[in-house]
């Protein structure tokens, strides 16, 4: 007899190797197509956020510290991926990383491209390479010079106030920042003669936003165009070229006239003094020092003391408290030693808290691949930064934090009882600590904040002698968000009328 075919066997047999073979392979094409779809949807988040940075990137940063519970997190910014890290034991990582392992030079020209907006320098991405003799300058040379400074600081405030604002009127608050803060600091840094020369002073008022204007046009033009765009837009700042030849002079004839060199006190002088002996450091190379630091200086004292302007009018409380003060024997005292109000000293603290103009700081490049202590990893090429600004509004380390307390700083014998207790006790505005990131962290801190803070006093000071401010626009939003930076709205006046 002959074998019969079995079809329906064979049938269910075909049927389940097709099953066997098939479906695995279906099943590894299904999870291949939801993995492809998963990387396309996050690499398109990844555009998104990108792209979207200049405008969400402070929320995001907010949004994303609240979630860490104190771990470290990552944020996709255009320039390049953020490890932001809060904890004492990370931000003491970043603060003994070597100059070779994390730069805050390297992030710094990321940021501002100054070999096209700052005239050419283009600066080592390596902090100390060429010296540091600036923080010698500005940390201990210009901070003992301060009160000798005072009678002509005094009189520029008196005379920028009396030409932009009068005996009263409303006035736009950062123009009138930017003015007086601007004058003072050419007087520290370039000495009262150069002050005189109004196209340098011009070139040297504008400069600051040429540059952050111009990298912001290059942060925003796609990479292949950027050496075009910059040498294009190198060509058509002329006021940087004012600024920085107005410097080489000024410089070549302080080096000519070494004797009469020996009377000036400024920061030009100090430079000159400080430059490392064994580099010889040209006119030229000491001029560009002197930009870069005063680019440093001027924009964020200006826009700090706007917000300390808006604060006072914002708290109009504080007002005769600090004038009692201003005109008791902390006033007298601050005049003669140029430091000290500890009433106004703990006001100024508490409106960096309430307003700091960044939001992230301890910026660093890292130049090699990098590891924190609890494992994160930080690739070459990436950042690093501490997020100040939530850190500034969380209630763990700032009791009621969402409460401005102009005298949370300052010892409660002098500023009342009804005050909230910081748990670390009275501070300055200038002190330095682990949760008040606002100066930086580590061997990197600003040089410049007792001048911030000799500053600051003095133009309020003038302004609680002679005036009694309010916003203009009361229901106005008075600043904006940009980045990481929070900046004075434009158009937001103050009206100061007469104390009488
Ligand atoms: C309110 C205004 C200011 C704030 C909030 C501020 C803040 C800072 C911070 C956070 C750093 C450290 C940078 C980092 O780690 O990322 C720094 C560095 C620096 N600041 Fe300031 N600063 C201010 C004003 C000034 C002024 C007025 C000057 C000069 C007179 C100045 C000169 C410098 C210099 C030269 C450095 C670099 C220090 C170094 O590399 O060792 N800053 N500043």
């Amino acid at each position: 007899m002959k074998p019969q075919l079995n079809l329906p066997a064979l049938t269910w047999l075909s049927g389940a190797w097709v099953l066997c073979t098939v479906t695995p392979w279906l099943a590894a094409f299904a999870a291949n197509v939801k993995a492809l779809v998963q990387y396309t949807v996050a690499k398109f988040k990844e555009k998104i956020d990108i792209v979207t940075f200049p405008i969400t990137g402070k929320k995001k940063i907010h949004e994303a510290y609240l979630r860490s519970s104190g771990a470290a997190f990552q944020i996709n910014s255009p320039e390049s991926r953020m490890t932001l890290v809060s904890s004492p034991d990370l931000i003491r990582d970043i603060a003994v990383a070597t100059n070779e392992q994390l730069s805050l030079h390297a992030a710094a020209k990321d940021i501002l491209k100054p070999e096209y907006t700052m005239a050419g320098f283009n600066w080592h991405s390596q902090r100390g390479i060429e010296g540091i003799g600036f923080v010698r300058t500005l940390r201990t040379l210009l901070t003992n010079h301060l009160p000798k400074m005072t009678p002509g600081v005094r009189g520029i405030i008196e005379r920028t106030f009396a030409a932009e604002v009068g005996e009263q009127g409303s006035v736009n608050a950062l123009a009138l920042s930017k003015k007086v803060v601007t004058e003072i600091s050419g007087y520290a840094f370039f000495g009262g003669d150069q002050v005189k020369n109004q196209e340098f002073m011009e070139a040297a008022y504008c400069y600051n936003e040429d540059v952050l204007y111009g990298a912001e046009i290059l942060r925003l033009t796609p990479s292949f165009l950027v050496p075009a765009v910059g040498a294009l837009m190198s060509y058509c700042l002329t006021r940087q070229r004012i600024f920085f030849y107005g410097l080489v002079d000024l410089i070549e004839g302080r080096l000519e006239s070494r004797q009469e060199s020996d009377n000036n006190n400024d920061v030009v002088q100090w430079i000159i003094d400080t430059a490392p002996k064994d580099q010889k450091w040209s006119p030229s190379r000491m001029a560009f020092e002197v930009m870069a630091i005063w680019f440093g200086s001027v924009q964020g004292l200006a826009t700090t003391l706007t917000f300390a302007l808006y604060n006072l009018c914002a708290y109009l409380e504080y007002i005769e408290p600090l004038r009692n003060e201003i005109q008791g024997p902390n006033g007298s005292k601050f005049l003669i030693e140029g430091e000290g109000l500890p009433l106004m000293d703990s006001f100024l603290k508490e409106s960096s808290r309430w307003t700091p103009v960044e939001t992230v700081t301890a910026r660093r490049c890292a130049l090699k691949d990098f590891t924190f202590s609890d494992g994160t990893f930080v690739r070459k090429g990436e950042w690093v930064c501490v997020p100040l600004g939530p850190m500034l509004k969380d209630d763990a380390l700032y009791p009621y934090a969402d409460q401005f307390d102009g005298f949370r700083f300052a010892a409660h014998r002098t500023a009342g009882d009804d005050t909230h207790k910081q748990p670390e006790g009275p501070s300055k505005f200038t002190d330095i600590s682990e949760n008040w990131q606002v100066w930086g962290t580590g061997k990197i801190t600003c040089p410049g904040r007792f001048f911030v803070s000799y500053v600051m006093k003095h133009v309020m000071f003038f302004v609680l002698e002679n005036y009694e401010p309010s916003m203009e626009n009361k229901a106005g939003n008075n600043t904006l968000s940009w980045r990481t930076l929070t900046l004075p709205s434009p158009g937001v006046n103050i009206d100061f009328q007469s104390k009488g």
